[in-house]
């Protein structure tokens, strides 16, 4: 599955957040975005997840403009990740999962054996298998992340949408789900705040700054101190470190050498 997104502008009550968008994600890439809070990624997102409608440009999957699926053929190919997904009701863990297969099912069918397979197997592999009949609700928050990436696996999507989905995870599961999304060689566009786990894990990172795209690269050729001090406001040293072939990130505020130094 391929994204495009193309000349896109948008903007909410009369204010612009977004302009002139141009981004790609090839088939089974797997993109991040990365810049200041409030820049825009989540908008972006938003709008590639059709919740926000753009005042101009055109966002396509395969070649086919969003706005002209159905929204079930959208459920099908497209599996978002929030960090805090509104919930009305509490649902148990198990149900939470299984809506995940939604878009699978006609009207009158059943379920099946293998959508419980599906299901079952989505837990098991973010270690939520024994939480099947737990309150949503009363899960942590970690916990809750969790279950929302088994419903994205249950929803066998090929185009998959996160924002900050390594938000409430501790250091172990935020390496694992990455792990786990990265492995499954499906399509993603990924908003990430930190930028250690986007240069290990994206395959490529676009900037965005103030609603634009500012620019875009490889990590190892993007994520330079210069750029990172412009964006972010803070001096950085990148390593590479040849145990693990990733960059190494350390920030540092302004003085902060010379004054421990
Ligand atoms: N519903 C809204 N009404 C008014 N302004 C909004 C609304 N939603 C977002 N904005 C504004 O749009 C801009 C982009 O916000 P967005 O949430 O997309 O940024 P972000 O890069 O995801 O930020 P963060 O890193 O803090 O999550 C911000 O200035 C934000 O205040």
């Amino acid at each position: 599955m391929k994204l495009v997104v193309e000349g896109l502008y948008c903007s909410i009550e009369g204010t612009q957040i977004l302009r002139d968008i141009n981004l790609e994600v090839a088939s089974g890439e797997f993109v991040g975005l990365i810049g200041p809070n409030g820049s825009g990624k989540s908008s972006l997102l938003r709008c590639i997840y059709r919740v926000m409608k753009p005042d101009a440009g055109r966002i396509t999957l395969n070649g086919e403009d969003i706005w002209r699926l159905s929204a079930r053929e959208m459920a099908k190919q497209t599996a978002v990740v929030l960090q805090e997904m509104p919930t009305e009701f509490d649902f148990t863990v198990e149900e939470m999962v299984w809506m995940g297969r939604t878009p699978h099912q006609g009207m009158f069918d059943y379920e099946t054996a293998k959508d419980r397979d599906i299901v079952m197997e989505a837990l098991a592999r973010v270690g939520m298998q024994t939480f099947t009949l737990r309150s949503f609700l009363s899960l942590s928050g970690g916990e809750k992340q969790r279950v929302l990436v088994a419903r994205a696996l249950a929803q066998q999507a090929s185009f998959l949408v996160l924002d900050e989905p390594t938000n409430h995870l501790d250091i172990r599961y935020q390496l694992e789900l990455l792990e786990l999304v990265k492995g499954l060689g499906v399509t993603t566009i990924a908003a990430l705040h930190d930028l250690n786990l986007a240069a290990s894990y994206c395959d490529r990172i676009y900037v965005v700054e103030r609603g634009a795209i500012r620019s875009a690269g490889v990590p190892q050729e993007l994520l330079q101190p210069a750029l990172i001090r412009e964006v972010f406001g803070v001096g950085s040293k990148v390593e590479y470190d040849p145990n693990t072939h990733k960059l190494r990130i350390s920030f540092f505020l302004d003085g902060e050498i010379e004054s421990r130094g």
